[in-house]
């Protein structure tokens, strides 16, 4: 699909084995700009591990992961985030006792490449804020800005979540089940952002989901995965209304 687009993130053959059983099996899709893709299937069909092949996390046994045509599959997870594929980890990476702006400026510095060094981060201090308080404008949470993050409900702390994920300016953005754990009004607020951030900026936008409520609101397209193997790729009610879907994923007999 969208073949006059060059796609941003490719995988080719990507597999990877677990002594005997085969996790990901030969998966290959091509990712576009302004595409959101939710990738299905049942428990154990390989999801996060393909999430986490071509985010890094997990070397592959065997295939490739491409980043605009570049083959990224021997680099580590560092640096395929510094040439553009970020990942939301399900609140891991936040730091529960900085304040909300905090967590943002210093994914922000990291990003300049200020690093540790004191007086480049002294001379900038006021362009790193501003851009700091930039992401949090993006999520609507300016009034949060001195929060101490330990403090925040579970929506708030995936919204900031995801202005950390936008400050590291990535192409790719990855969200492993993004409404995990929310409330029912907080589940609306997130994939709103997520959607305005796919159609306002043109990012490609992979999201692992189980809730087929947001599979359908959000989804551009929906790859489904069943026993590690891709056995469906397209637009959602083509792919949802498929036999081998609705007997893969849903459980429901393919003659019913
Ligand atoms: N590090 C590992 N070592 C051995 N087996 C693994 C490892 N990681 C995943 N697996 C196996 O690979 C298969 C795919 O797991 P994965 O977590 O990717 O599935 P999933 O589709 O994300 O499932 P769920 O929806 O339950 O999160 C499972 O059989 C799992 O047990």
């Amino acid at each position: 699909m969208t073949s006059a687009v060059t796609p941003s993130l490719s995988v080719r053959d990507l597999t990877i084995r677990f002594g005997g059983h085969v996790a990901v099996n030969a998966v290959t899709a091509d990712f576009y700009p302004g595409q959101l893709t939710v990738i299905v299937g049942p428990n154990g069909a390989g999801k996060t591990t393909c999430f986490n092949l071509m985010s890094g996390q997990l070397p592959a046994t065997s295939g490739q992961v491409l980043l605009y045509g570049q083959d990224i599959t021997k680099f580590g997870p560092a640096k395929r985030t510094r040439l553009g594929i970020g990942r939301a980890f399900q609140l891991t990476n936040l730091f529960p006792h900085l304040t909300v702006l905090e967590n943002v400026r210093l994914v922000v510095q990291s990003h300049a490449g200020q690093g540790l060094n004191m007086w480049s981060v002294w001379f900038r201090h006021k362009e790193l804020l501003a851009r700091a308080e930039h992401y949090l404008e993006r999520v609507s949470m300016q009034d949060r800005r001195h929060t101490i993050v330990a403090a925040l409900s579970h929506g708030d702390k995936r919204k900031l979540e995801v202005a950390l994920l936008l400050a590291l300016e990535p192409d790719v953005l990855m969200f492993d089940e993004p409404t995990a754990g929310m409330s029912v009004d907080e589940v609306p607020v997130v994939l709103d952002l997520i959607h305005q951030v796919k159609t306002d900026t043109d990012k490609t936008v992979l999201l692992v989901e189980h809730k087929m409520d947001v599979v359908r609101s959000l989804a551009d397209r929906i790859v489904v995965l069943h026993n590690g193997t891709l056995v469906a790729d397209g637009e959602p009610a083509e792919v949802m209304a498929s036999s081998i879907v609705q007997e893969a994923y849903l459980g429901v007999p393919a003659h019913a």
